[in-house]
């Protein structure tokens, strides 16, 4: 997908019998930024499926940049692990060693966790456990960022840091595809409105 980094070809979404978007087009470039909006039921979630190559589209087309890193309510870390090691999973497999050490204490110093880094994820509470969701993310070091809901159950503090995060990336190049029920601020996103008709 030459200069872009995702885009969706008139797909269309069918769940449970249930059509839930039709159709649908856009394209995110690389910098760029999607916010998908919706009720609930209206199918975010789904297209964030569909957009990580989770869900096949009942119909049309999904062209993208690798590599993409997605974020759902589930952290995918794991629990036996001391966080940083956890993280280190992640982390891009080609490059040295320190520089994937390097990755992650960025990743954790992004989400305030540095104290934890080695403190086992299954002793984290939900919001760090939140945030060292979204410190995989960027541990990851991807193109594109699918974040599920990346706001829940994140205090104001860490809601500024995924803010600052997501500019960060956006500003080295990255877009990000996100759908939030949560106010987040993200400077000239394109709103894609599921369910409006
Ligand atoms: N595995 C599945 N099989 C059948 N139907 C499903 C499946 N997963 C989700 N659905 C249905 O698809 C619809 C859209 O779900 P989705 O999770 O994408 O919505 P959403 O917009 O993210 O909702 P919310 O705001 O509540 O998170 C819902 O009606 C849901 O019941």
């Amino acid at each position: 997908m030459p200069g872009g980094a995702l885009a969706f070809r008139d797909v269309t979404c069918v769940r449970g019998g249930r059509t839930l978007f039709a159709g649908l087009s856009f394209a995110v470039e690389k910098g760029g930024a999607a916010l998908v909006r919706g009720a609930n039921g209206a199918g975010k979630s789904s297209l964030i499926r569909i957009a990580a190559g989770l869900l096949k589209p009942y119909e049309g087309i999904v062209a993208y940049t690798p590599p993409r890193a997605l974020i759902t309510e589930d952290a995918a870390l794991d629990p036996e692990l001391p966080l940083a090691r956890a993280l280190r999973f992640w982390a891009r497999l080609d490059d040295s060693e320190r520089d994937r050490d390097a990755a992650v204490a960025a990743a954790l110093d992004t989400f305030g966790l540095a104290e934890l880094a080695e403190v086992p994820v299954r002793l984290l509470s939900t919001g760090q456990r939140r945030r060292a969701g979204l410190a995989r993310v960027v541990a990851a070091d991807a193109l594109t960022w699918l974040l599920d809901e990346p706001a829940n159950g994140l205090d104001s503090v860490s809601v500024e840091a995924l803010e600052r995060a997501i500019a960060r990336h956006r500003k080295a190049g990255g877009a990000v595809v996100l759908a939030t029920h949560l106010p987040l601020a993200v400077p000239r996103a394109q709103e894609i409105l599921l369910g409006a008709g």
